[in-house]
Parts: structure tokens; sequence; C-alpha cells
């Protein structure tokens, strides 16, 4: 019977894929051959002893299989489910203090230029081609309290072909800098238009997302707006939580009523199963039953949280208790762009968390890999969409070559292919990363133009 042109596999690749399950952190599928329909989609996994019967049912030639090299495998790509697209331009530097001063200092007085649409464009070109080539498909990103450079970064992520969720930050409340902040009025407005707006340029993987900055920036009547603009357009929601001492101590000053800084996004309606918090490196075990209990998400940011001397989250502690879990770069709090960094950094600090407690049961790098893909496409309720290579989720997918001319780690021949997995993480860079794939559209190597 002949099948319509839906079911045809657009491309075909057959070699080694690595990916994660709900049962399995690591599964590796040697010489499976997967097919990709043309809206992106992943419309076969198969064994390659099947290769003929699959090329009749998806229709497509045998000649067309893009073979793998030895060595070469495909990963899905990683989720950075929390980034400052504009912090990026000092990232690197300013990492001598901690986050309330950190962010006077240095945070606010930089995010203030980003009315500048000149200066916008630069920086927000440079982060979306810098993580795209390092490998993140899928990025959360805080932009800042101006709408239409918020919009830009939409632009950027959409003409690189990056899957976005993009935020304009919302702040009516700023004593440092006061001329970076909002009316209460003012916020909730732009708001309003800047989600019409991106929603009306029907990107297909660009989506908007409610960004309360943190609760000390934000009057109770702002976060009630937001809560409400979030609940009456089901919207993702994003902000911060518990990240340093200093910061819950005031968010108990500021919001007396609130039995705890959790609290007080409930009280507001900002904390539901599409809901992305980042830190939390300080909350209570009655705090993560409420985020369990809601379906909010965490996002650790290891490096940003010992980058400036945040605190360590208990990975081990949030997944017990069932909360969903992704990693985030944070940047520039997090130095690095690169979630390999995120996956490494993680790493060091449950293995320091065990340096203080010789009992504490370490993560380990293959849960961290399921963490910087399919759990942070939970984190990001996306992952009916992306996270691995399900029938049926898009292909947003990365090539890994071990054997770059320039590569930064070594294969010996006694080499498996979870050896390799755990070299890349632990040793791998971009230049390892050759190809990147979201909804099935190849963005890197860039266009030339680009
Ligand atoms: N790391 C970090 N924490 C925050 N809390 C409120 N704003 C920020 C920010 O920009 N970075
Ligand atoms: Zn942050």
């Amino acid at each position: 019977m002949l099948r319509s042109n839906e079911s045809r596999a657009e491309k075909v690749f057959r070699g080694t894929f690595v990916h994660s399950t709900q049962n399995e952190a690591v599964q590796i599928l040697e010489d499976t051959v997967l097919g990709v329909d043309k809206e992106g989609k992943i419309s076969f996994l198969g064994r390659a002893d099947e290769v003929k019967q699959l090329s009749q049912t998806w229709e497509f030639q045998l000649s067309d299989i893009r073979q793998l090299k030895q060595g070469e495998f495909f990963m899905p790509g990683m989720v950075d489910t929390h980034i400052h697209a504009p912090q990026y331009s000092y990232a690197g530097t300013a990492l001598d203090l901690p986050l309330l001063q950190w962010l006077n200092k240095y945070t606010f007085p930089v995010e203030k230029q980003y009315r500048n649409a000149k200066f916008a464009e630069d920086t927000y070109t440079k982060v979306v081609k810098r993580t795209l080539k390092n490998g993140t498909t899928t990025a959360c990103y805080f932009a800042t309290i101006h709408t239409d450079t918020s919009l830009l970064l939409g632009e950027i992520a959409d003409r690189f072909g990056q899957r976005a969720l993009v935020g304009k930050v919302c702040m009516d409340r700023n004593e440092a800098v006061i001329d970076y902040k909002e009316s209460t009025k003012e916020s909730v407005e732009e708001t309003k238009r800047f989600i019409y707006e991106l929603l009306k340029r029907k990107y297909p993987q660009v989506k908007p997302i409610i960004t309360p900055r943190f609760a000390p920036s934000c009057s109770e009547e702002l976060l009630h707006s937001l809560g409400q603009i979030a609940k009456s357009n089901d919207l993702h929601i994003q902000s911060h939580i518990s990240e340093n001492r200093e910061e819950v101590a005031l968010v108990k000053n500021m919001f007396p009523a609130c039995s705890s800084y959790t609290d007080v996004y409930r009280e507001y309606n900002l904390l539901t199963s599409k809901t992305v918090m980042a830190h939390g490196c300080h909350l209570t075990d009655k705090e993560l039953e409420m985020f369990k209990t809601s379906g909010a998400a965490i996002s650790h940011c290891p490096n940003s949280n010992i980058s400036l001397c945040s605190g360590m989250l208990d990975v081990r502690r949030v997944l017990k208790h069932n909360v969903k879990l992704g990693l985030g770069t944070d940047v520039a709090g997090g130095y690095s762009p690169s979630m390999l960094d995120a996956i490494r950094r993680a790493l060091d600090t449950s293995k320091a968390l065990k340096i203080q407690n010789p009992g504490y049961e370490t993560v380990s790098y293959k849960e961290f890999f399921r963490l910087s893909t399919l759990g942070g496409s939970q984190a990001l309720s996306l992952d009916d969409t992306i996270g691995n290579f399900e029938v049926g989720k898009d292909f947003d997918a990365v090539l890994i070559s071990p054997s770059v001319p320039d590569s930064p780690f070594d294969v010996f021949e006694s080499d498996t292919t979870e050896n390799i997995l755990e070299k890349f993480l632990n040793l791998g860079d971009d230049r390892n990363i050759v190809e990147v794939y979201v909804a099935g559209n190849r963005v890197v190597p860039f266009e030339k133009s680009a």
C-alpha cells in the first residue's frame, strides 16, 4: 500500500545514538537507523538489520542514508534551563562579589544599556551563536526590562534556529540603580505587549515566558498581575529562588505574611507546572514538597552557585523529593555559556558535598547527562516535544566526533562508546560538536553568511 507523503523520512541517519529514558540515565543504541520527517520529527528508530524493511515503510533510498563515522554518535541537544542573554557581554569577569552586591555593581548597570538596539543586537547574536555552537539546542533566556530588545532576542534565536523561551524581565523595585526599573503599570502593560508581539510573529520554536526577576525586585501588585497574566494565557514562568542566604533573609523581611520564599511565589500563582526557578540552594524540605505538589521545576546552576559563593544545591535531595530538575549556565553569574561546563560543575558540587559528608550519595555523570537533556526538557515542560530520541519528538540533536583533528581528548582502541561519552562530557568542547540540529534543521555549522 502506498503511504502518504506525511510518513516519508526526509533525513535518515545510521550509527550510534546515545540518550536518556526515564529508566535509563544513559541508553546506548549502536548500529541504529533514525528517520526524521519533513516536520523535523523523529519518524522511526530501528535496528540496522531492519533497514530494508524500514526503507520501504518510510520511503527512502538506501543510498540516501547518512552513515556516521566510527566513534561518532548523536546525543540529544542540551537544554540550558537558565541563562541571562544580556549578561553574556561580561561573562568570565566580575565574580568577586556575593549576589546582591554583584547585581548592584555589575548586573544592573550593564542591563540598563539594553535599551540600545545596536548593543542588544551585538550581544544577543553572540550569545545565541555561542550557545548553539556548544550544543545548546534549547535555551530559557532572561532578557532585560526593555520590550523591544527582548523581542529582538526572540528574533535572533529564530534567525539562527535555536529553540528558546524568552522573558522580558519585570522589576518595579530597585533601590540601588534607580533608573533600572519600571513602574508597576508599565511592567504589566509592557509584559502584555511583549507576549502579544512575540506570539504574533509565530516563530515555530521561540515562545514567551513570564519573568519576574525575583521576589525582592517586584511589588506584591506586580507579582499578582504577572500570576494572572500567566494563568489566563497558560504561559511558562521563570524566576530566581533561594540562591543565597542574604537574599532569603531579605525576602523573609519583605514578605512577612508568607511562610517561606516558595510561599511568596505560590501566593501569587507563580508556582505552576510550567514554572522553572533558578538555584534553590537553600530550600527547606517543606518548600521542596511545594515544588513537587505544584509541578514546578528547579534549574541547577552550579557554576554560578560556586562563582558567587551562593551555596551548593543538594541534587540528590531534590531528586528524592521527585522535583523536576534541569541544569543551567546562569551566565554571567556562571562564567561559562557551555552546558558541558554545567555538567562538570554539577559533578564537582556533588563531590564537594561528599567531602563534607562521606556518607553522601553522589550524583553520577550519567545522571547529569540526563539532567542536561531529558531533565531540562521536563523542567521546561517541553518533554512531549524534546529531550530524547523517542519517536514523535522533534529531532533536536548534536553530532559528536571524538576524532576531529584538534580534539581536546584522545580515544584509544579499548574505549567503548560509554567511555567516549564520559570523556566527551569531562574533556570535550565545541570542537567535538560537529553538527547541531533543531527540529530536524541543521543549524551548526552556521550558514556562510551568518
Ligand atoms: N544569578 C542571578 N541571580 C539573580 N537574582 C536576581 N537577578 C539575578 C541575576 O541576574 N543573576
Ligand atoms: Zn539567573
